[in-house]
């Protein structure tokens, strides 16, 4: 059983040293006549404690980089705050807010653009000292001396440029810069997927040491769950927006409890041939997040959807293809129409998405339709091929959304060890993710 919590989770007694609440970025849908906004971070809510590494995956365009600079206060916040040490940076400016930027600073995937070619590596590492002129001149450059020999590169590398050095010793160079002014807090945005599989390794060491010597707390974005089962203490998985689960690494990669880490997990290959792993699949492709559900963000995808009480007693293939139907019928409502295509279906001579027929036809081969939900996809049918997937998508929707189309899902408190997760099949009124999967995966 599982307790609905409050959207920032217990932790543990450690000092907290960054709290994330209520976080939302958007970018554009400002007048009146805008798209609306898309809608990059929608919500979070998270803490990370002084010393600890945080793990942050999900798919490309999931908001994780957003997520990352808006904590460093690189990207306004569109609401929610963001307390570090206690003091809510979302409200800083002008000379606080440079001051508190010697706090926190970045790493940057790509050591190959991010460093500019034309200064030395001594002046790379010197340029956040100057911009803040620290101390004397003297002084910065001992600085960065001790920092070279702190990131594993030699005295004699201050008065050499960035093209000289290979990937590795660069992101080594950007390591160092980042450290320039003591900061506590680091977020390392993809610091080894640009880099060789043997100096990635490296890396990881030289950040681990580094976290170690100076008592730095991490956010780490990557997409290689390897590397981040590896260094991470916790991990909090991202999806369109909104952190679906966070918890312990290590539990979380062995017992995932959201249906989206679940089917993340089960991408990555078992390496032992004996061993036979669940592959759970998504349908259909991740909305946009200037469009996202109005419920769950995992709606239009979720392997374990909750079905609604008037079609409770649905078999598990006709829920599934009555789901997939749903997205195929989405997908038509996203195409936009030409001026010829609006002429045609005005005069009822519309032919374009007439292949809806065989759609229907391929996603129900061999399921038993009851007539009651074949009369159902057949209106829609009907609206589709009239050039109305809208008012078929609607159509659908009125009959067959459940709690996970309509509402979105609190955070619910999976483990003992304060793991918590976004998915209304927490609650106790329906059934868990894992009989729901294991069901599933057995009637494919
Ligand atoms: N400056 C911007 N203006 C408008 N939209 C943006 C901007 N930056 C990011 N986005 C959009 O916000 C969403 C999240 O992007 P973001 O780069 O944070 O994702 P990500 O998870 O870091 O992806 P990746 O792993 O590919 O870097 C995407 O849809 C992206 O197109």
């Amino acid at each position: 059983m599982s307790n609905a919590v409050e959207q920032s989770p217990p932790t543990e007694e450690s000092e907290v040293l960054v709290e994330v609440e209520g976080l939302k970025k958007y970018y554009g849908g400002d007048g009146m006549f805008a798209d609306p906004p898309v809608k990059a971070v929608d919500g979070v809510s998270f803490e990370i404690k002084r010393g600890e590494t945080v793990g942050l995956v999900g798919e490309s365009g999931c908001g994780k980089s957003t997520l990352g600079r808006t904590m460093l206060a690189l990207e306004n916040a569109t609401e929610g705050s963001i307390r570090y040490d206690g003091t809510d940076i979302t409200t800083l400016s002008g000379k606080d807010l440079k001051e508190w930027r010697k706090n926190a600073q970045m790493v940057f995937q790509d050591p190959e653009s991010s460093l500019n070619d034309r200064m030395t590596v001594g002046e790379i590492i010197r340029e956040p000292l100057d911009a803040h002129d620290w101390k004397t001149m003297n002084d910065r450059r001992e600085r960065v001396l001790d920092l070279l020999s702190a990131v594993g590169l030699p005295d004699k590398h201050y008065f050499r440029y960035p093209h000289q050095f290979s990937g590795g010793q660069r992101q080594r160079i950007g390591i160092a810069r980042a450290l320039a002014l003591e900061p506590d807090f680091l977020v390392l945005d993809e610091p080894v997927s640009a880099l060789d599989v043997s100096v990635q390794a490296k890396i990881i060491s030289l950040l681990e040491d580094l976290q170690e010597e100076f008592n730095l707390t991490y956010l780490l974005i990557a997409h290689d769950l390897s590397v981040v089962r590896y260094i991470s203490d916790r991990v909090a998985v991202m999806y369109l927006g909104k952190i679906m689960e966070m918890g312990e690494a290590e539990e979380l990669f062995a017992d995932a409890s959201n249906p989206y880490t679940q089917s993340l997990l089960s991408a990555i290959p078992e390496p032992d041939p004996t061993k036979t792993s669940r592959r759970i699949t998504l349908s259909g492709t991740p909305p946009s997040p200037s469009d996202a559900p109005a419920g769950c963000n995992l709606s239009t995808r979720c392997p374990a959807k909750i079905k609604p009480e008037s079609y409770a007693d649905l078999d598990e293939d006709l829920w599934e293809g009555i789901e997939q139907f749903r997205e195929v019928v989405r997908e038509r409502a996203r195409i936009a129409l030409s001026t010829g295509d609006r002429v045609r279906r005005r005069f009822d001579r519309f032919d374009r998405f007439d292949d809806i027929e065989e759609s229907r036809a391929d996603t129900f081969d061999g399921i038993e339709v009851p007539e009651r939900v074949d009369e159902e996809i057949q209106t829609a049918v009907k609206m589709v091929k009239r050039g109305r997937p809208t008012e078929a998508q609607e159509h659908l929707y009125e009959e067959f959304a459940s709690v996970c189309d309509d509402e979105q899902p609190e955070m619910y408190e999976v483990s003992a060890s304060g793991r918590y997760s976004y998915c209304h099949r927490h609650a106790d009124e329906y059934e868990d993710v894992d009989p729901v999967l294991t069901r599933r995966a057995d009637s494919d």
